[in-house]
């Protein structure tokens, strides 16, 4: 472990995930040591640089923050600070939302993103696959993705004043098991810059994954979300 002052990560501990989550960023070595805040109270949330939000089920992640009086504070908190996405937590940082519950759903925004909820079907069609992405330590070795009832990204349209959108990784039509293939409808679907095939992303110091990377043993994406998100945006606010 590193020398000096910790960063510290809360990882929103609501419901689903968060465990997993704090599993995988405890594996992770940088420069300064990793102090992990499970947030449950706002007091939790001013105290950290960059916040994780699980997979889970997204309406009930936003049910009990907004029973805890946590939807603004996380609404400013991502105005400000890094905050990484994993599934439902991708939906909640979306900028807008399909097939929400009537009523019910309360997005953070953040992410100049629309997801559709359960876009890759239902519990039963959940499926893994191996992806090379972008920036991740030693990227030549596949990183194991895991959809459990998955957004899909259907659109991303940054506004002119918000940071540039990065593609992390893509799902290749190639890889998608049997009946997960995405189905050109007409010509401009078959377009490469398809934002249905988009499965992780960055938006400034924001990152989005419509997979579980906490449910593998690997630490690379928690690696990459300290490393590329929390502390650039540390180095900057000094
Ligand atoms: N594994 C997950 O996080 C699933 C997300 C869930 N489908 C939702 O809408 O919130």
């Amino acid at each position: 472990m590193g020398e000096g002052n910790p960063i510290v990560i809360g990882i929103l501990a609501m419901q689903g995930a968060f465990a997993e989550h704090q599993v995988l960023l405890q594996k992770v070595r940088v420069e300064r040591p990793i102090k992990i805040v499970l947030i449950r109270q706002v007091e939790d949330l001013a105290k950290c640089d960059g916040l994780i939000i699980p997979g889970g089920e997204s309406t009930t992640i936003a049910l009990l923050a907004r029973l805890a009086g946590l939807t603004e504070p996380l609404r400013e908190f991502v105005q400000k600070k890094p905050v990484w996405g994993t599934c439902a937590g991708a939906i909640l940082l979306s900028k807008e939302a399909e097939g929400m519950k009537k009523g019910g759903q309360e997005l953070l925004g953040g992410v100049d993103i629309k997801t559709a909820r359960n876009g890759w079907g239902s519990q039963v069609e959940s499926f893994e696959a191996p992806l090379y992405t972008e920036g991740l330590r030693e990227p030549n070795r596949p990183f194991n993705c895991i959809f459990i009832r998955a957004p899909v990204i259907t659109d991303i349209t940054p506004s002119a004043l918000s940071p540039p959108v990065q593609i992390i990784a893509r799902l290749s039509a190639l890889l998608l098991p049997r009946g997960q293939q995405i189905v050109a409808e007409d010509e401009d679907d078959t377009d490469p810059r398809d934002p249905q095939t988009v499965v992780a992303l960055r938006q400034g110091r924001h990152l989005v994954t419509t997979f579980h990377p906490e449910l593998t043993k690997d630490d690379r994406f928690h690696e990459f979300f300290v490393k590329q998100c929390v502390l650039p945006a540390l180095e900057e606010s000094k």
